[in-house]
């Protein structure tokens, strides 16, 4: 079966390409240099060579605050460059795994967002990816689209990452406490889609993170914990909860945005693995 896979250089896109099943899958990888996927003749000429049975589309406009000043680039690959894979799947009968995020939410809810929860996203990056979420089920209805959150990997930059640097550059650390959600190691993640993969009757939408619920102070906690245990950190730094309001950026994130993973379990018989957990296994990874 080939499988192509978009947007290799980022944090799934790679994990998904160093975890790929060892037989009965050939991986045809492309990063934006090799595949835009705002590009229709970089889209046509790669899938008429490639000739596909499955894609996955990692590719996507991420930085959140960027994307309030620079909204046209954010849709242009978040709703086109979906759309456009959407479609040349759809030409030549190819299944499509699509990634989208918990920030479609609004984070009203104080329990976990089902799969059919109405999305009402707070910023541009929210949007542009709930925009390429209705483009697709409009192009392909037939597409999987699984929502992911607070991912993070070895590769690539992110949350983690940036805690590490801070916890050994600054004095201490206000991190803010009062939005909730789940961190997502992007391995497990990969993990879940090559299952789907391998299971050519799964459809729809799917929610998919680790397990448990956290802050970004209590994940940033977890990290400096763990990460002085392996011997990633050498001395603690104090890390203090603060407000949202208290850390001022150009957009607006979600205060509680965990996800119901049940269906994405159920359907694959893959469970989801606690989020400390999950970080205990990057961190090993890192050392
Ligand atoms: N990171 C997170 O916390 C979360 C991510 N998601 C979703 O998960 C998916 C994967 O995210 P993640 O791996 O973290 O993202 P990254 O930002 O790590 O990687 C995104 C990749 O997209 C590629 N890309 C950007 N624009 C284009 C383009 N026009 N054409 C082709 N490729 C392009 C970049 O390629 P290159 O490097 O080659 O330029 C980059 O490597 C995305 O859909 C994202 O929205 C959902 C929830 C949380
Ligand atoms: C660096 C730093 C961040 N923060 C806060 C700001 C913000 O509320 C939170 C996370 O900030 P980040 O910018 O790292 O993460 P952010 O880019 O908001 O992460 C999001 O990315 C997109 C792509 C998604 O799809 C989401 O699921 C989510 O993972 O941490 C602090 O409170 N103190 C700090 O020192």
């Amino acid at each position: 079966m080939k499988v192509l896979i978009t947007g290799k250089n980022g944090q799934l896109g790679w994990e998904l390409c160093h975890r790929a099943p060892k037989a009965g899958v050939e991986v045809f990888a492309f990063g934006s240099s090799e595949l835009d996927i705002t590009q229709l003749g970089d889209v046509a000429q790669v899938f008429s060579c490639v000739k596909p049975d499955v894609v996955i589309n990692c590719a996507a406009y991420t930085a959140v605050d960027k994307a309030e000043s620079d909204q046209e680039n954010a849709y242009l690959v978040n709703e086109t460059g979906a759309v456009n894979i959407g479609n040349a799947c759809k030409d030549i009968g190819a299944r499509l795994l699509h990634v989208s995020t918990d920030f479609v939410f609004d984070g009203t809810k104080h329990c976990p967002y089902t799969i059919t929860d109405t999305p009402n996203p707070l910023g541009v990056y929210g949007a542009s990816k709930l925009a390429g979420e209705l483009g697709i089920q409009n192009v392909l209805p037939e597409a999987v689209i699984v929502r992911t959150a607070w991912v993070y990997s070895t590769h690539g930059n992110n949350f983690v990452k940036t805690m590490l640097r801070l916890m050994q550059e600054k004095p201490q650390l206000g991190i803010v406490s009062d939005q909730i959600g789940t961190p997502t190691y992007a391995a497990g993640l990969a993990q879940w889609l090559w299952a789907v993969v391998g299971q050519g009757d799964i459809k729809g939408m799917y929610h998919w993170t680790d397990a448990g619920v956290a802050s970004w102070y209590d994940f940033a906690v977890a990290i400096q914990e763990l990460a002085l245990e392996k011997g990633l950190l050498k001395q603690a730094i104090p890390i203090l909860p603060i407000y949202a309001q208290q850390y001022p950026t150009p957009a607006k994130r979600p205060a509680f945005s965990v996800i119901d993973k049940t269906s994405a379990e159920n359907d694959t018989g893959l469970l989801t693995v606690h989020w400390r957990k999950q970080l205990a296994s990057m961190l090993e990874q890192l050392k």
